[in-house]
């Protein structure tokens, strides 16, 4: 990256899955200017109201794979049975652009993003008021099954583990109070000038 540019920065999001993530995220796109998401790719399948290039860029195991021998992912990880990963293309261009952009990503793509961009990434951890919660909201999404609920249940604690190397923390509990506190905390993030 250029030196003395004004690189935009990276906000990343992790959340156990059903902690609110997506909802939190597209207000907050739709609210603060000069923020986008980032498209991840992934081989999962499509949930209902989901589509191509807007949510995720849906790829097959053999896309995916040959992506990744091309080298074209900044990070990428496999969990329940999928990859997930960030892609390169245009990434690094729109940050040198001055774009802000949005990630949604598992705790270890989160601590990768810091390592490679340092005090341009700002992580942001979302979390349930409890298990419980975090159950009925997967529930209540019905989005998944009840073997892929177990397997997000299986993995919150672990994602939970890491929320002290995040620089921001939050307890998605009444959604529009975490939804002002983060939007109030990226705005500051977003003012602080990039070296
Ligand atoms: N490391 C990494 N994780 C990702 C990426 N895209 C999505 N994820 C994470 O993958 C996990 C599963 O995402 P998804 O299947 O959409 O389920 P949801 O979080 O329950 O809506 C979540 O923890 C996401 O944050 C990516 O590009 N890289
Ligand atoms: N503060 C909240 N209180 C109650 N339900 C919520 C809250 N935030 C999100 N939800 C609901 O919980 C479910 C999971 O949210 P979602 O944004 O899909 O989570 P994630 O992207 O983290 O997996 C959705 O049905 C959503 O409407």
């Amino acid at each position: 990256m250029e030196k003395g540019t004004t690189l935009g920065k990276l906000i990343v999001f992790s959340a156990p899955s059903g902690a609110g993530k997506s909802t939190i995220a597209n207000r907050i796109l739709a609210e603060v200017p000069n923020l986008y998401f980032s498209v991840s790719a992934t081989t999962r399948k499509m949930r209902p109201g989901e589509q191509e290039g807007h949510e995720y860029f849906f790829l097959s195991k053999e896309e995916f794979e040959q992506k990744i021998a091309e080298k074209r992912f900044i990070e990428y990880e496999q969990f329940f049975g999928n990859y997930y990963g960030t892609l390169k293309d245009k990434t690094d261009e729109r940050l040198e652009k001055g774009e802000n952009l949005l990630f949604d990503l598992d705790v270890k793509g989160a601590v990768n993003l810091k390592k490679l961009y340092g005090e341009h990434a700002v992580l942001i951890f979302i979390k349930p008021p409890s298990l419980e919660a975090l159950k009925e909201r997967l529930l209540k999404r019905s989005s998944d099954s009840i073997a892929e609920i177990e397997n997000r249940l299986e993995r919150a604690a672990f994602e939970l583990s890491f929320a002290n190397q995040f620089d921001f923390e939050i307890v998605n509990d009444e959604l529009e109070t975490a939804i002002q506190s983060i939007k109030a905390f990226i705005l500051k993030s977003i003012q602080q000038p990039s070296k």
